[in-house]
């Protein structure tokens, strides 16, 4: 018989091959197994069933044994060698049912074998029991291939062990995880012992001891690969359903890259990226676990709140990449400090003093178990001394001081934000009083921070229930001695305490934030003012509005401002903002953003306080300003004083080279103003020629220049 030669059977859902020399037992072979359904393929001899079997496909094959051209036996050993032949199931039919014919046809790879002469009506079960048995292989090798392969995706594999016989049987993906080769289930065991670093064998130990007491177990552990790397492994644990106590099974899985993200996020979260050191978030969690310690063992501990002095100028100065070097060098001098009586840490762990940079100049200390007060000073007094030795920054030789505040619990307070707080407190009394100093929360502070909080308690009903007015001085022409603007200068009758000074409010009002609402109740009446004095006549005089340093980084400020505008009426290029010098140069990027906004919707900006801060020429020539107000205090001792004469002619000629107008706040007497109108000063403002007042005093201002 020559090509394929294939009989269609009724469901053709298998096909099976049949190899025979005998014409008649192969015809009659494939006609039974067509009736039961089959569809038959047939070959004479084994090299034309291998040339078949490469061309169509095939789920099973009866292969006789003696055959010419190839027998059954060497057709078995060249199947298997093919591709898809490996696990085809092959029934060889001999006619010698003898022990030796059996063993050599299972040696060629024959999955099964019948009998010659062959049984007719058991043939057909037998190739169904023998496909099915297949299938099932099929399905089994597939699916542990795909577990495998899950298992390398996953870096997670499996394991089996009895702690008695010391065996570990493990998958393959066990053996790709420790980086070893394949090899007995008791050299495994030995080898995963010796990779487990030492610090976690206790806990290695413990976790098995618990699976076998039947409670599930799940431990990390660091282990030691041949080449000398360091992973990290899950182990979870468990006893085998219905084993004995020593047989357990479980996974491994290899975490090593989830730790390391998750430990990059950690110190995202957790440290500074400039210095290293921890952030405000960790050095809360370390002042919480100290209190709480603290609070057990009945100790103190003391919270320092650090501040650099001079950090901006320099950062203005030299960039902030040389700002930057400071910071991580002081972060290195203050970490040498704490430790030379004390331990810094940077982690939770076992810390007990503690080190952090808060953000921009602010750094924190935290020292426990304080037996003596003293011993704090002696810190403070380190952090001081060395922080002022000289550093060298990009070439320059820099000087940097500090103010230190300290509070000290439970003294000072019991929780965390009252600790900072009352340091921070402290530290701005060293600033006040001049920088470059140590201040302890005392007594006093505490009096001041009791009132700051009743103050803030009776600001904000002040605000509800009407308190607040606005009073309004002139800005005069130097010349003509006309009014040419009012500035709104706000005012609160305090029901019991009578008229309170926005000196003693208004910082209360920035720290709660209140300043926002307070802020746009001013420019609103201010507004609705100059509208009224407007639209009873008045030339077009401006009216200007003090924005603070909240109010000028609020982002709903223009909108609101906007608002007013349309509301009121008022001309938006009578509407002046003041902000001061230091206000517009702590974020001059931004500051230029804002102050480009503002000029757009037509308002006037002015510099207050001018003289007072230190401006970037730079962004000063950039800035979109119409103008400087020259400080009270330069004004103040004019002309006795030569420096401020000098100062005020400066400040003048600068405001004239960039053509901004220039006002003079806080002239008193008439040898002021004759200096200054002697110096082309445009415009005027000072109790010589009126203090602030309320809108019915400053209304009749506008219709009569003032005289000297
Ligand atoms: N953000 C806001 N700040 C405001 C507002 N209203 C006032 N303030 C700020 O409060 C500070 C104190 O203000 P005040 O007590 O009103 O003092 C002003 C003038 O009374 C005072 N001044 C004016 N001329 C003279 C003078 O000849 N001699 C003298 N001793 N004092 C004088 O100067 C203050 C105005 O300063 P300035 O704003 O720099 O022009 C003060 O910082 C106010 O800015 C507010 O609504 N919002």
């Amino acid at each position: 018989m020559s090509g394929i030669d294939i009989h269609k059977g009724n469901n053709g859902l298998h096909t099976v091959m049949v190899i025979d020399d005998d014409e008649l037992l192969r015809e009659v072979m494939a006609e039974t197994l067509q009736e039961d359904g089959y569809t038959v393929v047939v070959a004479s001899n084994g090299q034309e069933a291998l040339d078949v079997f490469k061309h169509s496909p095939v789920d099973l094959i009866l292969c006789d044994v003696m055959m010419p051209v190839m027998n059954g036996y060497d057709f078995c050993e060249n199947l298997r060698q093919l591709p898809n032949g490996r696990n085809m199931p092959v029934i060889i039919m001999t006619g010698q049912d003898d022990i030796e014919a059996i063993e050599k046809a299972f040696d060629c790879g024959a999955t099964d074998f019948i009998s010659k002469p062959v049984n007719w009506p058991v043939i057909g079960h037998r190739i169904q029991y023998t496909l099915r048995a297949s299938q099932a292989i099929k399905e089994a090798t597939l699916n542990a291939k795909l577990l495998s392969e899950a298992q390398r995706i996953a870096k997670l594999g499996n394991w089996s062990w009895d702690t008695d016989t010391k065996e570990m049987l493990v998958s393959a993906a066990t053996y790709h995880i420790f980086r070893v080769p394949r090899t007995s289930p008791c050299v495994f065991y030995q080898m995963l012992l010796k990779s487990i670093h030492p610090d976690d064998r206790a806990a290695f130990d413990l976790a098995v001891e618990q699976a076998q007491r039947d409670c599930p177990s799940d431990i990390e552990f660091t282990a030691t690969l041949p080449n000398g790397t360091a992973r990290d492994i899950h182990m979870h644990a468990e006893r085998i359903p219905d084993g004995t106590t020593t047989q357990l099974f479980g996974t491994f899985q290899d975490i090593t890259e989830r730790k390391n993200a998750e430990a990059e996020i950690r110190q995202l979260a957790y440290y500074d990226a400039i210095t290293g050191l921890p952030n405000r978030t960790l050095f809360k969690e370390h002042l919480q676990q100290a209190l709480q310690q603290a609070q057990r063992n009945g100790t103190r501990i003391a919270v320092m709140f650090l501040d650099l002095d001079n950090f901006k100028r320099i950062n203005d100065s030299l960039g902030h990449k040389a700002g930057d070097q400071l910071l991580a060098e002081i972060s290195s001098r203050l970490q040498q400090c704490i430790r030379g009586t004390d331990v810094a840490t940077k982690d939770i762990q076992g810390s007990s003093d503690s080190l952090a940079r808060l953000g921009g100049d602010e750094f924190t200390l935290m020292l426990t178990d304080i037996k003596d007060l003293h011993h704090v000073s002696t810190v403070a007094e380190r952090v001081l001394k060395s922080l002022s030795e000289p550093i060298m920054l990009v070439g320059n030789r820099v000087v940097v001081t500090s103010s230190i505040g300290v509070s000290i619990y439970p003294d000072d307070g019991n929780e965390i934000d009252s600790l900072l707080k009352h340091a921070d407190a402290a530290m701005y009394q060293v600033k006040y009083k001049g920088r470059n100093g140590v201040f302890f929360y005392d007594d006093e502070l505490r009096q001041q921070s009791q009132n700051r909080l009743q103050l803030e308690s009776e600001l904000y009903k002040a605000l509800k229930n009407d308190e607040m007015t606005l009073f309004y001085q002139p800005k005069i022409n130097a010349n003509t001695l006309k009014v040419e603007g009012f500035e709104a200068l706000i005012r609160w009758i305090h029901p019991e305490k009578g008229m309170v000074s926005p000196a003693d409010f208004i910082p209360v009002a920035e720290d709660s934030g209140l300043i926002i609402p307070m802020g746009k109740w001013v420019i609103k009446t201010a507004c609705q003012q100059l509208q009224a004095w407007r639209q009873a006549g008045a030339e077009p005089i401006t009216m200007a509005v003090n924005l603070s340093c909240h109010q000028f980084s609020d982002h709903q400020l223009l909108e609101a401002v906007e608002q007013i505008i349309n509301e009121t009426g008022v001309e938006s290029e009578l509407l002046e903002f003041e902000i001061t010098e230091s206000v517009l140069m702590q974020d001059a990027e931004t500051a230029m953003r804002v102050l480009n906004e503002m000029k757009q919707m037509g308002m006037k900006l002015s510099v207050d306080d001018f003289g007072t801060g230190y401006s970037s020429m730079a962004y000063l020539k950039h800035f979109p300003l119409d103008v400087l107000k020259i400080d009270r205090s330069f004004v103040m001792d004019i002309p006795q004083d030569k420096q401020d004469i000098t100062i005020t002619t400066a400040i003048i000629s600068l405001a004239k080279a960039l053509e901004l107008n220039v006002v003079a706040e806080g002239v008193e007497t008439t040898e002021q103003l004759e200096f200054l109108r002697s110096c082309e000063c445009d415009q005027i403002q000072g109790f010589l020629f009126s203090p602030p007042v309320p809108s019915e005093k400053a209304g009749p201002m506008i219709y009569k220049p003032f005289s000297v």
